[in-house]
């Protein structure tokens, strides 16, 4: 049975499933770089194509082909002006990460109806897609840690020494560190909430459909996640799409 690998390549992980001939998505890894560099993960010799969508640096690009030493070609997929009954909304639409291109692909292609895509990683895009495919636009911001980062590098008397820590919606902040991480846990929440606001007083939209991804998510308070569904296979599920139609 011939498999495909595909790859979700973001700025700060890479996300692998496999995907078998009768079209079914097996999740293998959500890796940072560091890791997949320390411990390449050992594939199946069914392999028979990789479809790679990256937003990654050259740098992260490179640990990648290091690790797919296998000589199986790699089918690059990027954003296009329309494809699988999505429109791009970009004037140039190669310029759209093409994991934002891949979400809205796969959400699409479940369900034809108004969507709010939130994909809180290394930066938090905001999606909308139409029930008639038409991408309608989005938002770029710094994501959870970028946020905590900026301002560390940034304020001399702003500092971090929580390792890896993240801060608690609703909470107000008695440190420096606290009153850091609980500010931009709360800035993430403001955003999501001002995205559903948009939509509703904005687009009129009432019944929609809102996605959720990314590593942050455990961030989003339950009453929030429970408005929508936690779908962090998303970008997968659009590259599987393209796979059902690569060579
Ligand atoms: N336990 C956690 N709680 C909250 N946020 C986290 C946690 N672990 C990772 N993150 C956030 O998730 C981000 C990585 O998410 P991911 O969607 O994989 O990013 P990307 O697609 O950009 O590679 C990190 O930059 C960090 O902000
Ligand atoms: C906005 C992003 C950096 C998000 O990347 P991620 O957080 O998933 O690593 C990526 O989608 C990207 O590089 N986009 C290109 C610019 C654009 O979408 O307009
Ligand atoms: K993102």
């Amino acid at each position: 049975m011939t498999t495909k690998l595909l790859l979700d390549a973001g700025n700060s992980r890479i996300k692998a499933a496999l995907l078998s001939s009768e079209y079914q998505l097996e999740p293998l890894f959500n890796y940072s770089y560091e890791e997949l560099e320390a411990h390449p993960f050992v594939l199946p010799n069914n392999i028979t194509e990789t479809l790679l969508a990256s937003v990654a640096s050259q740098t992260n690009e490179a640990k990648i082909r290091a690790w797919l030493t296998e000589a199986m070609p790699i089918h690059h997929v990027s954003s296009e002006t329309r494809a699988f009954g999505v429109t791009n909304s970009y004037q140039s639409p190669q310029n759209l990460g093409v994991d934002r291109w891949l979400a809205m692909i796969g959400a699409y292609t479940e369900r034809q109806e108004n969507t709010l895509i939130i994909d809180a990683g290394t930066a938090i895009t905001v999606d909308w897609l139409a029930a008639d495919g038409a991408h309608l636009g989005g938002w770029i911001v710094p994501g959870v840690s970028l946020m905590q980062e900026s301002i560390v590098a940034r304020a001399p008397r702003v500092f971090n020494d929580l390792d890896s820590a993240f801060g608690r919606v609703n909470e107000l902040g008695n440190s420096t560190p606290d009153a850091l991480l609980n500010g931009c846990a709360n800035a993430f929440v403001g955003l999501v909430k001002q995205a559903l606001s948009v939509s509703e007083t904005e687009l009129d939209w009432f019944d929609y459909r809102i996605i959720y991804l990314g590593g942050s998510l455990p961030l989003l308070p339950a009453e929030l996640k429970r408005r929508g569904e936690s779908r962090t296979d998303m970008v997968l599920q659009g590259l599987a799409k393209y796979a059902t139609q690569a060579s």
